[in-house]
């Protein structure tokens, strides 16, 4: 089913930049409208390969006001959400919040919240089921450590994240679902997996996507690669033809860089 050539893909391709804990709600808006400017003047189509952010809780505001009054093509979404709906939470952002924000999307599980703040796959498919109900797309980040991978376990590895965080879905939620392979080791390290690694995942991926939900959610959902992604490494990742995009951390926070990275087919090309 998946043919997609360097100049062809099944699905629009996703370059989601993931800000992090960094840009505060100034920032956010200068770096924005960076981004649309250089994107602008490359007459980057957007209905080809879609963009998307993802600003601290913060900015969002500002963000939506900016993509709003000067309507840009832009996506944005939070960084996280509760699994619940409101109450006494404190600290944490309902679905809610984000989808009357006029967010698309939102991170779920990233390793970050995995490690950090201890979130179990229990908590992440409730969060994941949370996102649907407040009419967001997930984008379900899972991966595998340094030491399962040097242990060879992470493809098993990471297929029972995934299970255990789709677990309950419907079909037709599952072919909405998009799905960001981060490897641990990769992110943040300047170790990129190579596009054979991300290509291995994401096709055991949508393979295990269609022995829950069928071939349809299989075809439909998107996969996306994370970890260390630069402008110079995004098109040989992209070329593979289960991966239908990518998630960036640091070079997200560059506005020129990050545009470059969006325009990959460019880079192809050359
Ligand atoms: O965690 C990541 C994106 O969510 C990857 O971050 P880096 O691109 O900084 O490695």
């Amino acid at each position: 089913m998946t043919t997609s050539t360097n100049g062809t893909f099944d699905r629009t391709p996703l370059i989601a930049g993931n800000w992090k804990m960094n840009m505060d709600h100034v920032q956010a808006i200068t770096l924005l409208q960076k981004l649309a400017w250089t994107l602008d003047d490359a007459k980057h189509d957007f209905g080809r390969v879609e963009v998307a952010v993802f600003p601290p809780f913060t900015d969002l505001r500002g963000v939506q006001t900016l993509v709003a009054g000067d309507d840009l093509p832009i996506a944005y979404g939070g960084q996280d959400l509760s699994q619940f709906d409101s109450g006494a939470y404190t600290g944490d952002i309902s679905g809610a919040f984000l989808a009357k924000l006029a967010c698309k999307y939102v991170l779920v599980g990233h390793s970050e919240r995995r490690t950090i703040h201890g979130e179990s796959d229990d908590v992440i498919n409730a969060k994941v089921k949370a996102a649907f109900t407040h009419g967001l797309v997930p984008i379900l980040c899972v991966g595998e450590g340094l030491e399962i991978r040097q242990a060879g376990t992470h493809v098993e590895h990471t297929l029972a994240q995934l299970r255990a965080d789709v677990a309950g879905l419907t079909a037709e939620q599952a072919a909405q679902l998009v799905v960001a392979y981060e490897p641990v080791w990769a992110i943040g390290t300047g170790e990129v997996a190579g596009p054979g690694d991300a290509q291995e995942m994401c096709a055991a991926i949508r393979a295990e996507v269609g022995t829950i939900f069928g071939d349809e959610s299989a075809a439909g959902a998107r996969l996306l690669y994370g970890g260390s992604v630069k402008a110079a490494s995004a098109a040989a990742i992209l070329g593979e033809k289960d991966v239908d995009g990518v998630l960036v951390g640091g070079a997200s926070l560059d506005a020129a860089e990050f545009a470059s990275i969006v325009r990959f087919e460019s880079h192809a090309a050359a």
